[in-house]
């Protein structure tokens, strides 16, 4: 596609193969979450998640979702245990959403959709010198998955949202600063895991994902709110940001291990 990849029939996940053939590997990300097919593994370890609110930075429209970025020069805000070996680094958090309450999460869950997915996306620095080097290794990031359902309204979620004003149409960003990403976890870290990629172009094949089970509740009222961002930019027609989510991808014989039982 000569324009560039997006969430549109002539640009959207149906497209990306042409540009993006990765597309069709033989670990991409998202996919249905199959509870009886999930073999609880006792080896596994608790998830240890420490961050550190003054390595947020800022928040930005990136055209595609928003995302808060993280400073992430050293361990101040990091992700062990689990599945993984070593410290990742947090580098940013954003969101998947629909145009409705019946859809929006990437990862389904026996088919069920969620109305939007939370990603906090982590790099091996153990590893790797820069996030870009990570992003090509088969063990390079972490991406921890959060759903989020419909029910009673998150406080947490509301400081996050209050600053989307400011960054309505592609490019916009503002100062971020102070926030502690862990609030948005759901009380259980119990998890799901697969070895897959990212959902979004370059769609690199670098990603061990880590699932929540349980979700956190976002009101209607504050799915409204993700839904006045804009894709495009200041000046272009207003296309609203919604449906920026990649369907469930061939598992192409794939185990998903459960951390719980
Ligand atoms: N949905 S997801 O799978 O959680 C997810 C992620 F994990 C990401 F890391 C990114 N990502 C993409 C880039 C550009 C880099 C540009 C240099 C090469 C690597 C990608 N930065 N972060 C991303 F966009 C995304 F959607
Ligand atoms: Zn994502």
């Amino acid at each position: 596609m000569s324009h560039s990849w997006g969430y549109a029939a002539n640009n959207g996940p149906d497209k990306w193969h042409e540009k993006f053939p990765i597309a069709q590997g033989p670990r991409q990300s998202p996919i249905d979450i199959v509870p009886s097919q999930a073999q609880h593994d006792p080896n596994l370890k608790p998830l240890r998640i420490v961050y550190d609110p003054n390595t947020s930075k800022g928040i930005l429209n990136n055209g595609h979702s928003f995302q808060v970025d993280f400073a992430d020069e050293n361990d101040s805000s990091t992700l062990q245990g689990g599945p993984i070996s070593g410290v990742y680094r947090l580098r940013q958090f954003h969101f998947h959403w629909g145009a409705s309450n019946e859809r929006g999460s990437e990862h389904t869950v026996g088919g069920v959709k969620y109305a939007a997915e939370l990603h906090l996306v982590h790099w091996n620095a153990g590893k790797y010198a820069s996030f870009g080097d990570a992003a090509k290794a088969p063990d390079g990031l972490a991406v921890v998955g959060v759903f989020l359902k419909i029910g009673a309204a998150s406080p947490n979620l509301q400081k996050v949202l209050d600053a989307l004003d400011a960054i309505k149409t592609k490019g916009k960003q503002t100062p971020f600063p102070q926030f502690d990403p862990k609030i948005l976890l759901p009380s259980s870290l119990d998890f799901w895991t697969y070895e897959g990629s990212l959902t979004t172009p370059p769609l690199l094949e670098s990603v061990t994902w880590i699932v929540l089970k349980e979700p956190i509740t976002v009101s209607s009222e504050q799915m409204a709110k993700f839904r006045s961002l804009l894709f495009t930019t200041e000046g272009e027609t207003a296309c609203c940001m919604v449906d920026n989510y990649r369907p469930p991808q061939p598992l192409k014989g794939r185990k998903v291990r459960a951390s719980f039982n």
